[in-house]
């Protein structure tokens, strides 16, 4: 049986400003299982940041129940937060967010300094470098950021995403400062990372790339109005 790793049930999420109340979400519920890939899109404000904001624990659901790998995370301090997210979850986002000055498989190592216990730096190296090929870059270990072209640079931030074996890979238009070929190039390895067994929820309004998803869900003012299989996958 495929094995549970995310599931979101009757999920709310309401954010307050002065007398206004913004019902950012309402009511959502899915199941993400090992080895899915899902797509969210929707019109501009619709929710999928704040989706993927709980999804990543950066923000806490107003009310519903939110479980990781079975564990419920729907109450966390920030602390527990943290440290789950460390854990549990890898994030790609539109801007790569790598250090200029550390060499891009010190930028991959980077969060396992922040592990407790601290992985031993040999360790790090080499698990860093075991990422950078998953990606193609294995050719690339020592050079800085900056030396790299801007698809290489976002396939640096998913090794880096990869590199604490999350449960799943959240990706937050992963395109968006990319010229379509480059762009294509990162959506290729997404898509060949998911077939290697890696789980992906992907923010993105690109349709052609919404595609490439197994299943895709549709937001409208804070709910899923459609939830579409890929056939390709359905059959
Ligand atoms: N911190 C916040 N405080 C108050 N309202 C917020 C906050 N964050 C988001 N919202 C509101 O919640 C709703 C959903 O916003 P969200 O950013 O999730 O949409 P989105 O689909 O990601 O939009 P876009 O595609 O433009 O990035 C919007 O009405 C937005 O104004």
């Amino acid at each position: 049986m495929e094995k549970l790793k995310i599931k979101m049930k009757n999920i709310s999420k309401i954010f307050y400003t002065g007398e206004m109340e913004t019902h950012a979400l309402k009511d959502i519920s899915f199941d993400i299982y090992e080895g899915d890939y899902i797509s969210i899109s929707g019109p501009s404000g619709c929710g999928k940041s704040t989706l993927l904001s709980l999804l990543g624990l950066l923000a806490p659901p107003s009310s519903g129940q939110y479980l990781i790998e079975n564990e419920d995370v729907s109450n966390l301090t920030l602390t527990e937060a943290a440290t789950i997210r460390n854990r549990k979850i890898g994030f790609v986002f539109q801007q790569f967010n790598l250090i200029d000055e550390l060499s891009v498989v010190d930028n991959v190592a980077l969060p396992l300094k922040y592990q407790t216990p601290p992985v031993p730096l040999n360790e790090a190296r080499d698990r860093a470098i075991k990422c950078l090929n998953r990606v193609d870059l294995g050719h690339r270990v020592d050079h800085k950021p900056n030396q790299l072209s801007g698809g290489q640079q976002q396939r640096v931030a998913i090794a880096r995403a990869l590199i604490a074996d999350p449960a799943i890979l959240l990706v937050d238009e992963p395109t968006g400062n990319l010229d379509s070929k480059n762009g294509d190039v990162v959506m290729d390895m997404l898509e060949q990372l998911n077939k290697d067994g890696t789980t992906i929820c992907m923010v993105t309004h690109d349709a052609r790339y919404a595609d490439m998803a197994h299943r895709q869900l549709h937001l409208l003012d804070g709910e899923i109005v459609e939830q579409k299989q890929n056939v390709m996958e359905a059959v």
